[in-house]
């Protein structure tokens, strides 16, 4: 059993005293522990090791001390064990070197044996597993076909993904089975992580928002929905789709536990949205976290206020930035922590 579980019970929508908290992307560069080891080794190699990604993955809680702890790894290690090259390049990002972008490049994809290409995020669960001691529940994660989709034909990331809309309106069939081939990927991955351990998924949509409304349901949701419904028996499904608010309705009525909101919907409309069913999960502007910190504590204040403290994971509307003090990101924790109505 999990000694500190108000994150479970936030997503099963159980009434708290006060709502849990952790950030996306907690893991990071603000983190002057995770920056010491970022110079001693390579992204994928952070990524590959176990000790290190265990070690990456417990470094916020024990300095700024969250009710979660989301795994150390990304989401381009799907794409990377699909037979699709990806390289982390300083001062770029994600960079992949053989782009898919017709629909020959789409039949070289292969959906992997799981446990042949991914076995050392397995091995990364189990290693954190023994070192959190069941303090906290462990967040594991995967980034959304349609995003995945994204970087494997713009090769890296960008403003519009236009290459990647361009391949998606003009080859819609080998879009169509590239997405369903990261889908199977991704359901075999999650299943097996929860196998190993984690205590809840989440799925990153970070570039859901580069759709229009019907494309996104054409696209996008359809694939995350098959990923909702073969998961959602064994463990908590969270969906964030950035800029998505518009599918906020019809990602509610899915078997999800939980939905993210980034910062341009207001806790108001992401309510009105979804009903009282789901459990919401946002969605503080990052960028916030460098006003002072008496703001950082009554916006919390507020933002919570806003969504109510039951069925609600205060969280960022996306990741941490890399620029943020850390103890901004401290102070923004303990708000959460130190909230009464
Ligand atoms: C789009 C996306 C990626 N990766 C991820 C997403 C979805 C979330 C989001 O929208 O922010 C997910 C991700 N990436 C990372 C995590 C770790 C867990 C956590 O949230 O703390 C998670 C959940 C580590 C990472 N992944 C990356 C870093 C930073 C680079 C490094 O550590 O060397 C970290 C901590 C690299 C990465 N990987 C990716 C990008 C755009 C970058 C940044 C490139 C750059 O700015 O240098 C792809």
């Amino acid at each position: 059993m999990i000694k500190n579980d108000l994150f479970l019970r936030a997503l099963k929508g159980e009434s708290v005293n006060r709502p849990p908290v952790w950030m996306m992307r907690q893991a990071g560069r603000y983190l002057p522990e995770f920056m010491a080891l970022k110079r001693k080794y390579d992204f994928f190699t952070r990524c590959r090791t176990p000790e290190l990604a265990s070690e990456i993955t417990v470094q916020p809680i024990r300095i700024i001390k969250p009710d979660a702890a989301i795994l150390f790894s990304d989401i381009l290690v799907i794409p990377q064990a699909m037979n699709i090259d990806v390289e982390m390049k300083e001062g770029i990002g994600p960079w992949l070197p053989n782009p898919v972008r017709t629909t020959a490049d789409v039949e070289q994809v292969i959906v992997p044996n799981i446990e042949e290409t991914l076995g050392y995020v397995m091995d990364a669960i189990d290693m954190t597993k023994e070192m959190l001691n069941d303090d906290v529940p462990l967040i594991g994660f995967a980034g959304s076909p349609w995003t995945i989709l994204c970087y494997a034909v713009e090769g890296r990331g960008s403003k519009s993904f236009d290459k990647a809309k361009r391949f998606c309106f003009s080859n819609p069939q080998a879009a169509h089975a590239l997405l369903q081939k990261i889908t199977d990927t991704t359901i075999l991955y999650l299943k097996e992580k929860v196998k190993h351990g984690v205590n809840a998924v989440q799925i990153f949509d970070s570039w859901g928002g580069m759709l229009s409304p019907v494309d996104y349901q054409e696209f996008s949701w359809p694939y995350i929905n098959q990923i909702v419904d073969a998961l959602a028996d064994e463990t908590e499904v969270i969906v964030f789709a950035k800029g998505c608010w518009y599918a906020l309705e019809d990602m509610a009525k899915s078997r999800v536990s939980a939905l993210g909101v980034d910062w341009t919907c207001s806790p108001d409309l992401a309510r009105k949205f979804t009903g009282s069913k789901v459990t919401l999960q946002g969605n503080f502007d990052p960028s916030r976290l460098f006003s002072p910190i008496p703001d950082i504590q009554k916006m919390v204040k507020e933002m919570i206020d806003g969504f109510g403290k039951d069925k609600y994971i205060a969280n960022l509307g996306h990741g941490i930035l890399p620029t943020v003090p850390v103890d901004h990101a401290k102070a923004f924790v303990d708000a959460v922590k130190a909230y009464e109505a």
